[in-house]
């Protein structure tokens, strides 16, 4: 007999992938398998090539390790970090999809005040496909809510919006502390559910984590490099927060949005406070030059894609930032070779597409 009722196809089922990083193994995805099984995921094995890891039964995937990245972008896989989850920003680039939804195996579903798992995916879907409004803040925080709008004395030429490219959603459990912070409060814990999603204004920067995040990767996916960390690099833990600063200038030179609050994940592993000291040291004094370097960064007229706002923003990068280490000349010629190697495999012929077949089992 025919299933009475056929399971609702998952909301853009075919337009998404799950990138995931990992050097430990994925039996998180039980978890998340009612809401992830429908999607495709892309796994980024970091660290030791030669270990297998296990992808459990069911899931549609392929899968990335050091040596796939090398072969596939040769001299270029010098940008793609390695022994740092910064990884992950390899999986966004041989994406062919349209949406991409980012989350660390240590991250489970997490339950609303209510009881209910979250589908973290779900919310972050939503966030993606209504609108922002960095321009006016609404009181009443997201106004396309079910049940909410906009409220008296908010503009209605502002009313439409500007497209969404990020949706940012946070933590509940182990919060994303700096190490100085985790020091201080090893024992602190997020209990607090805030039931809300809001735009981040128009010409405010903010700390963009890379734990539970999803983004429009037409509309900004060549900006959503995680600067180079981990195995020879002076700093880590400071990627996805490069990424967020360089994302939040160029959305806002674009016209675009960025939300941060729903949903939430539960992130149940604290990384070791002192080896995150050790990776974050240089970057919470750098940054205290490199936040004004962005707060201050203005991109010209004629920048108007992704790409030529990137490939302006690494020249600035390399005159402003450059004499505070060289660290940053470094990092600016990877912005670059980024941008090189995003383009040869999206912009690409047939040809380099077969070469990106994943050596990992690809289902
Ligand atoms: O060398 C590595 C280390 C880790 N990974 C994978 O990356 C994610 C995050 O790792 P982890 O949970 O250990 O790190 P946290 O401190 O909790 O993560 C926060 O810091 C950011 C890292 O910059 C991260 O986005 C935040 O959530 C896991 O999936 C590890 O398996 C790796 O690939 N390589
Ligand atoms: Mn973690």
């Amino acid at each position: 007999m025919a299933d009475p009722s056929p399971k609702p196809v998952p909301l853009l089922k075919d337009q998404l992938d799950i990138v995931i990083p990992t050097i430990r193994n994925l039996d998180f995805l039980e978890m998340w398998r009612p809401f992830f099984e429908q999607y495709h995921l892309i796994i980024v094995q970091d660290g030791d090539p030669n270990k297998t890891i296990r992808v459990p039964e069911g899931f549609d995937h392929e899968l990335y390790n050091r040596n796939d990245i090398n072969r596939i972008l040769g001299p270029k896989a010098n940008c793609i970090s390695f022994k740092d989850s910064a990884c992950r920003c390899f999986g966004y680039m041989v994406s062919k999809k349209k949406y991409i939804y980012t989350i660390d195996d240590d991250c489970f579903v997490a339950k609303d005040p209510s009881g209910k798992d979250i589908n973290a995916l779900e919310q972050h879907i939503k966030n993606l496909l209504s609108p922002s409004t960095p321009y006016f803040f609404n009181t009443l925080y997201d106004p396309y809510r079910e049940g909410a709008d906009f409220v008296r004395g908010y503009p209605f030429s502002l009313r439409e919006g500007a497209p969404t490219a990020v949706s940012h959603g946070l933590w509940l459990n182990i919060p994303d502390y700096d190490a100085p912070t985790q020091l201080v409060k090893p024992r602190e814990r997020n209990t607090r559910y805030v039931d809300a999603v809001l735009t981040i204004p128009k010409g405010t920067l903010f700390p963009m984590c890379g734990m539970n995040l999803a983004f429009d990767r037409e509309l900004i996916g060549p900006a959503m490099y995680f600067g180079l960390m981990g195995d020879g690099q002076p700093i880590g833990r400071y990627d996805d927060m490069w990424a967020g600063w360089c994302v939040k200038v160029i959305c806002d030179h674009l016209g675009l949005g960025v939300k941060t609050g729903l949903p939430y994940i539960w992130h149940s592993k604290a990384s070791n406070p002192f080896v995150n000291l050790k990776k974050e040291y240089k970057g919470i004094f750098w940054q205290e030059e490199i936040i004004p370097f962005f707060q201050s960064a203005t991109l010209p007229k004629d920048c108007t894609s992704v790409q030529n706002c990137y490939i302006e923003l690494s020249k600035q990068v390399k005159e402003k930032l450059g004499a505070v280490d060289p660290y940053f000349n470094k990092l600016a010629d990877a912005m670059v070779t980024w941008i090189e190697a995003w383009d040869e495999l999206n912009n690409s012929s047939e040809e380099s597409s077969s070469k990106q077949e994943p050596n990992g089992a690809a289902k």
